[in-house]
């Protein structure tokens, strides 16, 4: 099997100038910390953290964005930051939140750029554009603006851009956000035939569990630039069980509810949140005995709640 990617001792600090101009201080801000791993080729791995955790800073550094203050980072054999013109023509990136797409280009001109930028001879990349067209169903849109197309349309408009050069590996910084239930499903099935028929090795940001329990075997916690978990999606849920919530909005604030089976995590004005460790419909019957409810909602635990109890003690929200 080889290699795809390999960090180990992996660390990035930023220096921050704080405070007014004649009296700046500055102050380092350790992003990423020792952090090591290794991903096998063809493999597909979920990076998942909180909002800070570190996962974009590493992202960055194994793509030659940004240059390791610490450790070592091999990414197909090369070291990014040094090597960065090589590895991109290797590697496909996407960040979901832009686009490397040209705005007011209709979407066909677009791709035909991204040859010239990766020096893809232009028999392969007419190949490859209409294969790519056909699995991502670019065909409606292609001669449409990147401008006026829909985020899932332009998604899959950048997935083509990336993966135009038929990189060994692609890297994908929360693939499927702000996307609706279709699209984000049109993404995923493409991923896994990217990953299944050419063997391609996906690595992928993400704070969508659906993203990981449809796509990753495994999955990589970052949480206050640590590598906090390396293992699979069950492994991770046994690590933290967590409880199912019951969301009570009650007519008037009241104080926080007491009924067996149930704990109140929370009061905010009417709105309370309760931790089931008992069956829901018993727990219902008895708070409606006691309290006027106008709304309830059960909430299944995330996989932000697992990764909020193994180490931010709780969430609710
Ligand atoms: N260019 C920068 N300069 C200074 N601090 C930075 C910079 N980039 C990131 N940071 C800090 O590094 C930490 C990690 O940020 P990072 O963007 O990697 O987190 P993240 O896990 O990707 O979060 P999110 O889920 O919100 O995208 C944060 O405290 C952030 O403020």
């Amino acid at each position: 099997m080889t290699t795809a990617i390999e960090a180990d001792g992996l660390g990035k600090d930023f220096v921050l100038s704080e405070g007014p101009l004649l009296r700046r201080t500055r102050r380092t801000v350790s992003a990423v910390r020792d952090i090591a791993f290794t991903v096998q080729e063809g493999e597909m791995t979920g990076v998942l953290g909180p909002n800070g955790a570190g996962k974009s800073t590493t992202m960055k550094m194994l793509i030659g964005i940004l240059t390791p203050s610490r450790g070592r980072v091999r990414v197909t054999g090369l070291e990014p930051s040094r090597y960065r013109t090589r590895l991109a023509r290797r590697i496909g990136v996407v960040f979901g939140q832009r686009t490397t797409l040209w705005w007011d280009l209709p979407l066909r001109d677009s791709l035909a750029l991204t040859r010239h930028l990766y020096r893809v001879p232009a028999a392969g990349h007419a190949r490859r554009l209409a294969e790519l067209t056909e699995l991502l169903d670019l065909g409606p849109f292609l001669r449409t603006p990147v401008r006026q197309l829909s985020l899932g349309q332009r998604m899959r408009g950048d997935l083509a851009a990336a993966l135009l050069h038929d990189p060994r590996l692609l890297v994908l910084d929360e693939p499927t956000i702000g996307l609706d239930v279709v699209s984000k499903s049109a993404i995923r099935g493409f991923l896994l035939r990217l990953n299944a028929e050419r063997g391609t090795t996906i690595l992928l940001t993400t704070h969508d569990l659906g993203d990981l329990e449809r796509l990753c075997r495994r999955v990589l916690v970052i949480d206050h630039g640590r590598l906090a978990f390396d293992g699979d999606l069950e492994a991770l849920r046994a690590t933290a069980p967590s409880p199912r919530t019951l969301v009570v909005d009650l007519a008037a604030p009241m104080p926080p509810i007491e009924v067996a089976g149930a704990r109140c995590a929370r009061v905010e004005g009417p709105r309370q949140w309760l931790e089931l460790s008992a069956n829901p419909a018993a727990v219902i019957a008895e708070v409606a005995r006691s309290h006027e409810i106008r709304d309830l909602t059960l909430r299944e635990p995330g996989i932000e709640d697992v990764v909020a109890r193994l180490y931010g003690g709780g969430s609710t929200a």
